[in-house]
């Protein structure tokens, strides 16, 4: 049989869990691995929100929320550090950049206020409702809460040096959306070493559903492996009935 894809230590051995993925099952150690989850917003995830605002369709996320809860009980189990990703800027946006950065150009967030500027600074501001995660996913003692002012989690953040300082080389994902946030921190975290995998049924896309199905092929065939949240729970039980022995 073949060995699993994943991160061997330096004496060449893989991880305690190996996980059912496409295109091919993956290894990883809980102590070496992290459970992101990009975010939870209300800005992406809760009618009334910025996408919502914005026409995107937001209807379908309360399954998410709820797949995405029991990954993280899951993850927190087996040990397994569960970092929370926020989406946003200051208040007077100097974060989210002028005129002169491409995201002010494309961010839907900012055009949507500046269609409607009695929006201004309402969304994706820290300390409002919208920037806040969903009531339904609360962090607890332990995991890792981080703002970031871009797409990328890699990018003006301490996420790389987080990570390395932990020893983490796996990265599990969820959240919103698939096809952005999700989907451009995996990117970045392929190109710094990192061994992405995404947890297809806790993720939701931003746009239609093609392009969830989309972002789920781009992953599985250039970044990283897909797999759900059901066997994420069950390959860690296994783990832990093995360990018990
Ligand atoms: N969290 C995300 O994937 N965000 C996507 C779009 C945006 O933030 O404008």
């Amino acid at each position: 049989m073949e060995a699993p894809a994943g991160y061997r230590d330096p004496a060449g051995r893989f991880g305690g869990v190996t996980l059912p993925a496409r295109p091919e099952p993956i290894a990883f150690a809980p102590e070496a691995t992290a459970l992101i989850v990009v975010d939870m917003q209300n800005a992406y995830a809760t009618k009334g929100g910025y996408l919502d605002l914005a026409g995107f369709d937001v209807s379908q996320t309360g399954p998410v929320i709820g797949r995405i809860a029991a990954a993280v009980a899951a993850a927190r189990a087996a040990g397994i550090v569960v970092l929370w990703f926020q989406n946003g800027w200051d208040a007077d946006y100097v974060e989210a950049g002028g005129p002169g950065s491409p995201n002010w150009h494309k961010s839907n967030a900012l055009k949507t206020m500046r269609r409607q500027p009695g929006l201004n600074s309402r969304l994706l501001t820290r300390g409002t409702w919208d920037y806040d995660l969903v009531d339904a996913l609360e962090p607890q003692p332990g995991d890792i809460v981080m703002g970031k002012p871009r797409y990328s989690g890699f990018y003006n953040t301490a996420l790389d040096s987080t990570l390395r300082a932990r020893g983490i080389r796996t990265l599990v994902f969820t959240g919103i959306a698939t096809n952005v946030c999700v989907e451009s921190t995996l990117r970045d975290g392929f190109f710094l070493e990192y061994f992405g995998i995404v947890l297809a049924d806790a993720t939701h896309q931003a746009g239609p559903p093609s392009l969830q199905e989309g972002a789920l092929l781009n992953i599985e065939t250039f970044f990283g492996w897909v797999s759900d949240v059901a066997a994420f729970e069950t390959a860690l039980s296994a783990r832990d009935a093995i360990a018990a022995e």
